[in-house]
């Protein structure tokens, strides 16, 4: 199974960039417990409006006002995996557009079933690492606890079969971002393995994809350009700092300051 693969040209950043700062979309964030600050930080960095509301008992009421939802598997539990389905049937109800991030899918079992079954609720993207995606695909996707141990590349073929499965945007993130609706494919060459030593740089990014498909006239374009501002972001982040723990400030710092004129120069 192959499809056409392109590298998204900065051009295409640059629009969907402005479209999102201009809109500020609120953010329905339901992630796992390791990443809420830097998730709602990064939100804020790039132009959108995070919310952590997760109570069973508000989730769908969120759901259903905000302009995106993002459904994060990586400290699952029974009471939030029950929020995040009422969420998810509140979203799809309101027509908002949600996003499943499927942290260690493959390695244990609840979790693997539980993100499973939200493939029949018409997530609009789904945005995991190789050994993710592999598994959610079907496949044996290895991992080693939420991290991958299958290349982007390796796994390009189970995201393309995810997309045309699910009628989701797939983007399967490693030293390449792929970005796929299972017929056209975007591809990202951008970022910094220093990113994989930084916790929540994952989870942050399918955050972003949210804020991005708010609203969005294209979908595949918006799951794209959220990788693409990430793995710029990073790119540019490594560049002023010394490691892990000097990483953080700068790359929130380059989220914010990177602009669509600037990009459209660089694609000159
Ligand atoms: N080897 C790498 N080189 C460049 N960028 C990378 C590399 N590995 C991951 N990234 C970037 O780090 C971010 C998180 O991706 P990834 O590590 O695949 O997700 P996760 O944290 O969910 O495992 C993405 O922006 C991705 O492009
Ligand atoms: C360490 C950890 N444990 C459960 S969720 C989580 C965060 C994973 O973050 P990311 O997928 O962005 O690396
Ligand atoms: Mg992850």
């Amino acid at each position: 199974m192959t499809t056409q693969i392109s590298e998204l040209p900065f051009n295409v950043l640059a629009d969907e960039l402005e479209r999102v700062r201009a809109n500020t979309p609120l953010v329905h964030v339901l992630t796992n417990e390791v990443v809420q600050c830097f998730t709602a930080n990064t939100l804020l960095a790039m132009g959108a409006s995070p919310a952590m509301v997760v109570a069973k008992e508000e989730v769908a009421d969120f759901a259903a006002i905000a302009d995106a939802l993002l459904i994060n598997v990586g400290t699952v539990y029974a009471e939030r995996l029950e929020a995040m389905n009422l969420a998810i049937a509140a979203a799809n109800a309101a027509g908002t557009p949600w996003v499943l991030d499927p942290v260690a899918v493959g390695v244990l079992p609840y979790r693997t079933a539980a993100a499973k079954a939200m493939l029949t609720q018409q997530p609009a993207a789904i945005r995991g690492n190789g050994s993710e995606i592999i598994a959610l695909a079907g496949g044996l996707g290895g991992g080693k606890g939420v991290d991958s141990t299958a290349s982007s590349t390796s796994a390009l073929e189970a995201a393309i079969a995810l997309a045309q499965e699910t009628g989701a945007i797939v983007a399967v993130t490693g030293a390449i971002d792929y970005i796929t609706d299972g017929e056209q494919t975007w591809s990202v060459e951008l970022g910094h393995p220093l990113m994989t030593k930084v916790v929540g740089t994952g989870c942050a990014l399918s955050a972003v994809v949210a804020a991005f498909l708010a609203d969005a006239p294209n979908r595949l374009n918006a799951v794209a350009a959220a990788c693409a501002l990430m793995a710029l972001a990073g790119e540019r982040a490594v560049e002023c700092s010394d490691g892990p723990g000097t990483f953080v400030a700068p790359f929130l710092d380059a989220l914010a300051i990177i602009h669509p004129a600037q990009l459209r120069q660089a694609a000159l």
